[in-house]
């Protein structure tokens, strides 16, 4: 006979994943999300778990969605549940399914935009959430969800005015929890620092000339020698990476990501011109844990020496301290939040694996820059890396077990009735 419980379970199940699709279905890429469709939809979902909500636009026409479950101690600080509601956008010709029809294949992959970063995340707190209040639980701490717009181009009109504002003081957050990344293998991965973007343009002048002579000082030998010791420090970096000495997240990156010189002509370039000015660009990024000011001699006298007739300029250059001077890092040790996370997985029956700094940037950095700790963590394991690429997906099951895993981690956080001796650093100073 048909067991009756599994056959629930089943239904349960499948509206959990229904809702997930739902939310993916929403286009919400750069530059012209539909964000007013995902704030009604998570507005809706809100209403029907029962949790109180509103839309604060802090930019015309880009809602951030705060959600609250009260706790019962309203004098301890609260949790954060922070994800973005923007993703990236496709190039839909290299999909095999549209990319934001949230297709399940017959392996129970969910294709979508955002089915990695960060949808799944957005969703999974929701539903953890919806399942912890059905179950007659009751926080101590107050719980919040954010669902914030502009992740993906910088976070300005997002997370950072969230994090300036006066609601963001009213709510008192002790702890973010915000984006990780997926893991191949079977232990999630979790994050307490990332690498801070450098975007530096470096030019080279020079002497023009015939392009059959040679000589010395030309804009394009100039710039080449920089490419040539930029190479050098990326392959020396990229070794450490390599021998297992550093972690991918631990050693400085430096990626060309342009290239700009010669004198265009109606058939593509002038070839027999040596042109005076040559340009190259670079994405880096610096760990917490590296010597800024050492990196910017590098830059100065190795990679763009006035003696080489070299100027820079950050097109872009993101601070890897925080506010009161210190590295943008959260504590790992001595933080109750990290251990209570790492027991929550466990008792999940989920694997952690050791901390480690996030490669990209993500919101996390707006509110650690204010002295409060926030950890990176997606729960997907068994899972290839997607974000940004083509064909971005989630498994079924590993979406659900991460509900159980937030289910987890939301109960012990919003359990935790002692002051967490890291809540508001600001109080160490
Ligand atoms: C600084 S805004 C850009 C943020 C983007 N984040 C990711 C995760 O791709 C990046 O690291 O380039
Ligand atoms: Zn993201
Ligand atoms: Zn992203």
């Amino acid at each position: 006979l048909p067991n009756p419980g599994v056959a629930v379970a089943e239904d349960e199940s499948s509206a959990v994943i229904s809702r997930f699709q739902q939310y993916l279905q929403i286009d919400t890429a750069q530059p012209s999300p539909r964000y007013q469709e995902a704030a009604d939809f998570l507005i809706s979902q809100a209403k029907s778990i029962g949790l109180e909500s509103q839309i604060i636009e802090f930019a015309v026409g880009k809602p951030l969605v705060l959600l609250k479950w009260a706790g019962s101690d309203p004098t301890l600080p609260s949790i954060l549940l922070y994800s973005h509601t923007d993703v990236v956008p496709v190039e839909q010709h290299k999909w095999a399914y549209p990319a934001f029809s949230a297709q399940l294949d017959s392996h129970g992959n969910i294709y979508a935009r955002g089915a990695q970063d960060m949808k799944c995340v957005g969703m999974q707190y929701l539903e953890a959430v919806r399942r912890l209040k059905s179950s007659g639980f009751q926080p101590v701490r107050s719980i919040y969800l954010c669902f914030a717009p502009d992740e993906e181009i910088n976070g300005h009109d997002g997370a950072e005015k969230f994090a300036d504002s006066d609601i963001f003081k009213t709510i008192n957050v002790g702890i973010v929890l915000d984006e990780g990344l997926a893991s191949p293998t079977e232990k999630y991965r979790a994050f307490y620092a990332e690498r801070s973007p450098w975007w530096l343009a470096i030019k080279a002048t020079g002497s023009p000339g015939h392009g059959s002579r040679l000589y010395d000082n030309s804009a394009m030998e100039n710039l080449l020698k920089s490419i040539e010791s930029v190479r050098r420090f990326r392959a020396s970096q990229f070794d450490l990476v390599k021998s297992g000495l550093k972690e991918e997240g631990e050693v400085i990156s430096v990626n060309m990501v342009f290239l700009k010189a010669g004198t265009p002509s109606p058939t593509g370039f002038v070839m027999n011109v040596q042109p005076s000015e040559a340009e190259a660009g670079f994405d880096i990024r610096v760990p917490p844990t590296a010597d800024p000011e050492a990196l910017e001699r590098r830059i100065a006298e190795e990679w763009a020496p006035v003696s080489r007739n070299m100027t820079y300029e950050f097109k872009s250059k993101a601070t890897v301290y925080d506010k009161f001077g210190r590295p943008l890092i959260t504590k790992t040790n001595s933080n109750p939040w990290w251990v209570l996370l790492e027991e929550a997985v466990r008792k999940a029956n989920g694997k952690l694996g050791k901390p480690e700094i996030f490669p990209a940037a993500t919101d996390s950095r707006h509110f650690r820059f204010r002295g409060l700790p926030a950890i990176g963590f997606s729960p997907m394991a068994n899972t290839p890396v997607l974000l940004h690429d083509h064909n971005e997906f989630l498994n079924k099951a590993e979406y659900l077990k991460g509900v159980e895993i937030y289910e987890s981690i939301i109960k012990a956080y919003a359990s935790y009735a002692e002051h967490a001796s890291n809540e508001g650093t600001k109080d160490e100073l």
